[in-house]
């Protein structure tokens, strides 16, 4: 296990996390409604997991579960070496950080964040140090006698991450608790817990709707689609190598163009090229450009082929196409993707 030489107070044994064979119903019998379809995963100790898919994809049902806030309708959640299926949330080790970070208001930041362990009776000396070395490596120390009124709205997470940290968790939790955030702090908070993911090294797991934050957060990246986890894996594989067309639509920005009727594309495949592989090139395919925005150095073409929408980033400047135009476009031949189009998973 790795030391941690900055504050020992604030380490113990962490611990891997493993679902398997997870599934959760809500409601019984007929009308039961599946919303998680049989995910397992190995998540190692220290390991930084972000969970990411669109809304009602069951990223909180499945973090949820891990914290023991909903029951698992059938398979095995472990944390360490101990099942925790029928453990209460309070006996499974973990602490969870949320979106509405819920401080009491009327508590200064230091009491809010010794609460917790006034009500699991640690020893008053011991808090201070635990709350002392949390406040110091948020930064909190100067901020410690006021209330939660008189700080801004990354101050109040971070005390919220604070509150998690003093307990010393072997597993942390955090469900979209950069959402309430605007971007510039949102991009801030994301480097702070970076900072206390390297110091702590606490095996973590990430609930967020946002590609950028799995992709900058994570060490491995869950993308849940529907209920099933369509892919668990680096950030650069989930990128470079999607598991799904979903995958490969729900990362990036813009999206990778998946085309099923473009010359060359047989029935039954789908072809995926990311806008940054495309390239101006009078032996490649006929488009026509339907608009360009202009990002900076680079700009974005939307075009059709045929009946088909394609995007391509270009940082072309000399005669970038414009509106109107029919130009021709070709794909690099190392950066194609391709899938099964009945099945959607790649078939390279
Ligand atoms: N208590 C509940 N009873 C019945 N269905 C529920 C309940 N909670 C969630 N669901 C359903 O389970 C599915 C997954 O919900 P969940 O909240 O886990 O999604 P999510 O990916 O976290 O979405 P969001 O990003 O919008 O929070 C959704 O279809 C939702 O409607």
């Amino acid at each position: 296990m790795r030391s941690n030489l900055l504050c020992p107070q604030l380490t113990k044994t962490m611990a891997a996390l493993s679902l398997r064979n997870v599934i959760k119903r809500y409601g019984h019998g007929p009308k039961a409604n599946q919303v998680i379809h049989g995910v397992s995963a190995e998540i190692a100790d220290h390991e930084f997991i972000v969970i990411v898919g669109p809304s009602g994809c069951g990223k909180s049902t499945l973090l949820r579960m891990v914290a023991g806030l909903e029951e698992i309708s059938a398979g095995e959640i472990s944390i360490g070496k101990r099942v925790v299926n029928n453990l209460e949330p309070s006996e499974r080790d973990i602490a969870m950080v949320f979106q509405n970070y819920a401080l009491y208001p009327h508590m200064s930041v230091f009491k809010n964040m010794a609460y917790g362990l006034k009500i699991a009776k640690v020893p008053v000396p011991e808090i201070k140090v635990r709350v002392d070395k949390a406040a110091k490596i948020l930064e909190l120390g100067h901020l410690l006698e006021r209330k939660p009124r008189e700080l801004s709205g990354g101050q109040r997470q971070r005390v919220a991450m604070g509150r998690a940290i003093v307990r010393q968790p072997q597993v942390f939790l955090f469900d979209e608790p950069l959402s309430n955030l605007d971007a510039k702090l949102r991009a801030q908070t994301r480097i702070e817990i970076q900072k206390l993911h390297r110091e702590l090294g606490i095996t973590s797991l990430f609930v967020t709707h946002d590609q950028v934050e799995a992709m900058t957060l994570a060490q491995r990246i869950i993308v849940m689609n529907a209920g099933v986890m369509d892919q668990f894996a680096t950030p650069e594989e989930v990128y470079n190598r999607p598991a799904t067309t979903f995958v490969a639509s729900f990362i990036g920005s813009p999206p990778m163009n998946l085309l099923q009727h473009a010359p060359g594309v047989r029935p039954g495949q789908i072809l995926g090229i990311r806008p940054e592989h495309l390239t101006l090139d009078e032996s490649g395919w006929s488009v026509q450009v339907e608009s360009v925005e202009l990002l900076g150095a680079e700009r974005l073409v939307y075009g059709r082929i045929g009946d088909e929408q394609i995007i391509m980033r270009t940082d072309e400047s000399d005669h970038p196409p414009v509106a109107g135009d029919t130009v021709r476009i070709a794909a690099r031949e190392d950066k194609l993707h391709w899938f099964d189009a009945g099945s959607g998973k790649r078939a390279d």
